[in-house]
């Protein structure tokens, strides 16, 4: 390695390849697999990294079949079709149409970012939790500009009330020294995506982890492609020996078929609700209502019942302007289920 990028090679597990990959192969296949694991995807071509270095293969498949994060097989300069995900970010996208449109793939952890002022909103960040849980990423939840305000912990304490195994950091991000609290998410071939609205700090905690800033980074990729691109950079190393994805679209994600994580993030109101007298409540006048009567005596916030009704509403409607939702939507709960017995094999190892 001398120092030139593009000499740089990984190792299969430090680029993120896992059991979970090797279990697609046959035995054959496994003497001879050339895995790689895909940095960027082009109109006719795609980038990806190997054990030997960067590699640009042509796709077998349509290119929008391929994500930033996936592993497919090489032989040659030809692709495979993309290895099944252990993990997978859609989004609905732009237009009428309204496709399901793939975002990221194999993302271990999604970071949702927001800061401690006007951004703060539970309702947003319950959304993001549902998507979390959609995609089967584990959620972290990262709250910044904590050097703006006086009491940053209480920020920290109503987000962690959200949840209480929900991992809960609150930083500076100017601050490199406490953006490496993300650190242990992007390393040992971790891969670690940041969402969030606008102005929270998302690049600047990346800058750090990957360590470039902006300037160095827009010379870097003047020099290895002859142009000024940041294209090449969507699946990028971080300082700490795991990975990064920042593609366009993960920046604006909507919910897209989220019911499960919905149901997962309002779990306590479901409860409530399966007291009710009627099984399709609508929790509004009908007898024997078991969330009007939690309301009434305090056990449920009112306000986290309107939360969850607009979220499902919402839901609702992404869903029905989905073509091909419901054979995208058993796939994603597929994906959903084996991304939580995951979460939950990787809780039992630390
Ligand atoms: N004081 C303080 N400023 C911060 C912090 N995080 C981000 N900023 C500043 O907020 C501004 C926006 O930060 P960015 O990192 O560009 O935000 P972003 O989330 O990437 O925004 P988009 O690129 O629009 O998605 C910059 O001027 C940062 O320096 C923080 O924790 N404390
Ligand atoms: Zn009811």
């Amino acid at each position: 390695m001398q120092g030139a990028e593009a000499l740089t090679t990984y190792s299969l597990k430090s680029l993120g390849w896992t059991q979970h990959f090797v279990r697609q192969l046959d035995a054959d296949t496994i003497a001879t697999a050339k895995p790689v694991r895909l940095s960027a995807i082009h109109r006719t071509r795609l980038d990806g990294l190997s054990e030997d270095g960067p590699v640009s293969l042509n796709p077998s498949v349509l290119t929008s079949e391929y994500a930033v994060g996936d592993w497919v097989l090489a032989d040659g300069h030809m692709a495979s079709a993309p290895l099944e995900r252990a993990t997978e970010i859609t989004r609905r996208a732009a237009g009428h149409e309204a496709r399901p449109q793939l975002i990221a793939a194999n993302v271990d952890t999604l970071a949702i970012v927001s800061s401690c002022n006007e951004d703060f909103n539970i309702a947003r960040l319950e959304r993001y939790l549902a998507l979390a849980g959609m995609s089967g990423c584990l959620p972290l939840l990262v709250l910044t500009k904590a050097d703006q305000v006086e009491d940053a912990d209480d920020f920290a304490q109503r987000a962690q009330a959200l949840s209480p195994a929900l991992p809960v950091l609150v930083v500076n991000a100017k601050d490199p020294d406490e953006a490496t609290k993300l650190a242990p998410w992007c390393s040992d071939g971790q891969t670690l995506a940041l969402v969030g609205s606008s102005g929270v700090g998302k690049t600047t905690l990346q800058n750090h982890l990957t360590g470039t800033d902006e300037a160095t980074r827009d010379i870097r990729d003047d020099d290895a492609k002859g142009r000024h691109t940041t294209t090449g950079r969507a699946l990028r190393p971080t300082l700490h020996g795991g990975w990064l994805i920042d593609t366009p679209g993960m920046r604006e994600l909507r919910l897209l078929e989220a019911e499960e994580g919905i149901e997962e993030v309002f779990s306590d109101i479901l409860e409530i609700a399966a007291g009710c007298k009627f099984r399709d409540c609508a929790h509004e006048s009908e007898p024997g209502c078991a969330v009007r009567a939690a309301i009434a005596d305090g056990t449920l916030d009112p306000a986290r019942l309107s939360r969850w009704r607009k979220l499902e509403a919402e839901n609702r409607h992404n869903s029905e302007t989905v073509a091909q939702s419901r054979a995208r939507g058993k796939q994603l709960n597929k994906l959903y289920r084996e991304g939580k017995a995951r979460a939950r094999l990787k809780r039992g190892e630390d």
